[in-house]
């Protein structure tokens, strides 16, 4: 299509060239005239519905690209570990799937239209006017156009710059935005409104700045066409009139050699339009690209498929969160027997949190193994791995969903009946009853619309639901009272059926009942035994024992 589109628009003003020499040597008459019309009426028929249909063409395929490039950058974030979010920020990563992923889509389509349509007219009205016109002329025509690509290739250069800062600008906005839509409530509290509306407004005014600036630039390219384009017209007259006057050349050449240079107008014009859309898109791919092949924190190179089972052992275990960090484990080694219920606790920062995060394969350990049943973790496919581990985090996250909805998160096909056991287990079926539309209100974002300790004990029941072989609390009844804490591990135990339990709590009632109990502080095991045992050994489990029962006493007074 794009080849027929050039080559019909070249031919047009040839056949006008001959037409106006017939004409000027009184050679044609009304009939002929008219069939020549015709044929040129029917040519830009052509040309317009050739250009329609390549447009379409071109535009699928882009927006097929913007879908792929997006899909792409899903996918991968929910591959990547935390390490990776830790070093990006949320806004940023939006942005590129909004606004840097069109910038592409622009290039890829409204850019590679334009730039193969102008290139291809280009080069055959250029081809015209030397070959089938004049070459001198058409030389002499040209002069002013390597001036021209020098102010290109500074503009173009300039647009990319600036496009770039552009791109930056609006990631750090939209990162504000969301940041301080997340925290509103810690904004409101502080009364921190005014002077995040006026950081906002800077980072606004900056994101502003940048986008004019490639906007100005952009506006270059226009005059510097204006003025290559006009002086070519200048020069072809004097030197075209000339030859005319002194017969080397028809009226009906000259006029031919007008028209392609007519033709130019378009190539030119778009040629700086395109740079400029093509420079965006290549800031906004330099922006996705290295993320998206930034390699993935955890790699999946486990092949077992077959459910783990068995004991869960760690053995030496040492783990940093990075070379200059402290490490957070140091040769720790425990295990977990396959039914049994462990208790891991110890003062705040002692690497209760950073022990589940390996079982969960979020993290690799640098020394040691952990095993699960005969193989190590790393053997098993990942999300096998993890399909069999139940985890409730510190701060459970629940979707805006219903709170049926969100029980059911690892079990979709769950039955109502299936949904309200679990919810019995994790005691908050009473509260949900209470709740306007029972199992169908909606939580609001985050769970908003529960207290702290009904997300946690949805988070239970969500986790109790699949049913897996090891279930990791993470200080998961933290905000619950005791007397729930109490029935909620009572329900635990009358529902565990061969099922591990690490408990890890800083409410030592929690574990008191535990088949073991281990001790962690500064990344290393202190103390272990059963709770009767840690007690008489009169270390830091027992005088925290001791503190917590007083301060439940107290409490009941
Ligand atoms: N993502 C992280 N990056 C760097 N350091 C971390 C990270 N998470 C935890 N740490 C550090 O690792 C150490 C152990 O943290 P961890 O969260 O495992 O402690 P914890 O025993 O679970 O504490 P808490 O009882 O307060 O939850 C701490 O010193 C902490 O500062």
């Amino acid at each position: 299509m794009l080849l027929s589109v050039g080559i019909l628009t070249v031919l047009i003003p040839r056949r006008v060239g001959h037409l106006v020499d017939q004409l000027v040597q009184g050679q044609l008459d009304q009939s002929v005239i008219l069939q020549e019309l015709g044929i040129l009426l029917l040519m830009g028929i052509v040309i317009y519905f050739l250009r329609v249909g390549w447009r379409m063409q071109l535009f699928v395929a882009s927006y097929q690209l913007g879908v792929h490039l997006r899909t792409e950058l899903y996918k991968r974030l929910c591959l990547q570990g935390p390490d990776f979010f830790q070093q990006q920020r949320t806004g940023d990563l939006m942005a590129l799937g909004t606004n840097d992923a069109d910038a592409i889509e622009l290039a890829a389509g409204e850019a590679m239209l334009a730039g193969f349509d102008g290139t291809m007219t280009l080069l055959m009205v250029l081809g015209m006017m030397l070959l089938g016109v004049d070459w001198r002329l058409t030389l002499i025509a040209l002069l002013p156009f390597p001036f021209m690509a020098i102010a290109f290739k500074k503009i173009t250069q300039e647009v990319h710059d600036a496009s770039h800062q552009a791109l930056t600008c609006f990631s750090q906005l939209n990162d504000q935005v969301q940041e301080s839509i997340a925290g509103v409530r810690t904004v409101r509290a502080l009364g921190l409104e005014a002077r995040n509306a006026t950081h906002f407004a800077a980072l606004a005014e900056q994101a502003a700045d940048a986008s004019l600036r490639a906007q100005r630039w952009e506006a270059a390219y226009e005059p510097a066409v204006g003025l290559a384009l006009t002086s070519a017209g200048f020069l072809t007259l004097s030197l075209g009139g000339y030859l005319v006057w002194h017969a080397q050349m028809s009226i009906g050449s000259l006029t031919s050699f007008t028209m392609y240079l007519g033709q130019l107008i378009w190539p030119m014009f778009a040629a700086g339009w395109v740079l400029s859309i093509i420079e965006r898109g290549r800031a906004a791919w330099k922006r996705l690209g290295p993320i998206l092949s930034l390699p993935l924190t955890i790699e999946d190179k486990g092949t077992i498929t077959a459910a783990p089972q068995g004991r869960v052992e760690f053995d030496g275990v040492h783990f940093a969160y990075s070379e200059q960090a402290k490490a957070a484990l140091q040769g720790v080694s425990l295990s977990l027997q396959q039914g049994q219920t462990v208790g891991l606790v110890g003062p705040t920062g002692a690497g209760k949190s950073t022990l589940i995060r390996l079982l969960l394969r979020q993290y690799t350990a640098a020394q040691g193994s952990i095993r699960w049943g005969q193989h190590q973790l790393d053997k098993y496919k990942l999300d096998n791995l993890r399909g069999h581990i139940s985890w409730v985090a510190q701060e459970p996250f629940l979707f805006s969903a219903s709170v049926s909805a969100n029980i059911a998160l690892g079990k979709p096909d769950a039955t109502q009946a299936d949904i309200e056991q679990a919810a019995q287990l994790a005691s908050v079926h009473e509260d949900i009853l209470r709740f306007p539309q029972g199992y169908d209100t909606p939580v609001g974002e985050r769970g908003v619309t529960l207290s702290g300790g009904q997300r946690q004990r949805v988070a239970i029941a969500r986790a109790l639901l699949t049913n897996s072989p090891l279930l990791l609390l993470d200080d998961a009844l933290s905000a619950v009272d005791t007397g729930t804490q109490t029935s909620i591990l009572q329900h635990l135990r009358g529902a565990r059926v061969g099922r591990s339990v690490l408990i890890v709590s800083h409410r030592l009632s929690a574990v008191a009942d535990a088949d073991h109990i281990v001790v962690l502080r500064d990344g290393k095991i202190i103390e272990q035994g059963s709770h009767a045992e840690l007690v008489e050994q009169n270390g830091w489990y027992a005088s925290q024992w001791r503190y917590q029962q007083l301060e439940e006493s107290l409490d009941e007074l």
